[in-house]
């Protein structure tokens, strides 16, 4: 029997006051070079998904995150790859996000992220972004 392997991943959606949105771009030679991306990664082993995200965040972008809320879980099945999502939103932290590991970071309105190429998984979670106020 085919071996199936699962990852998880925690992603933050870091929002300001303004309602902008801190997004990353994802290095050349990845999957998905290029794309952005809101900045995340993969949940090690015996971490949960909160605690994966405040190292991520932390590691990509420097910021200390005081709080977050899961917006959206998300299971994609591929062939032999099962990949669970967690989109948090960020909404308080402490620090000025950058792309400390050398990937471009910006600002961007709600409105600007559909005209964006970001993974086809992300699609649902900017549909419902944009649905909030
Ligand atoms: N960070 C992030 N990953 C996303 C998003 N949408 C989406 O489908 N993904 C997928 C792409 C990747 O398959 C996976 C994240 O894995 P990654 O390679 O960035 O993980 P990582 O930061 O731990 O990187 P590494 O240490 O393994 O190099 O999740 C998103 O908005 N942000
Ligand atoms: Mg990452």
């Amino acid at each position: 029997m085919k071996e199936v392997k699962k990852i998880d991943v925690a992603i933050g959606i870091i929002q300001d006051t303004q309602k902008k949105i801190f997004i990353t771009q994802r290095h050349k030679n990845v999957h998905f070079a290029g794309f952005w991306e809101f900045p995340g990664g993969k949940i090690e082993k015996n971490e949960t998904p909160d605690i994966a995200l405040a190292r991520e965040l932390f590691e990509e972008t420097r910021i200390t995150v005081r709080s977050a809320s899961l917006l959206q879980m998300k299971k994609e099945i591929h062939d032999d790859l099962i990949i669970c999502l967690y989109f948090y939103l960020v909404e308080e932290w402490e620090g000025e996000p950058c792309g400390y590991e050398g990937q471009k970071g910006k600002w961007v309105n709600k409105s600007e992220l559909s005209a964006l190429r970001f993974p086809p998984a992300n699609d649902s979670v900017i549909t419902t972004l944009l649905l909030q106020k």
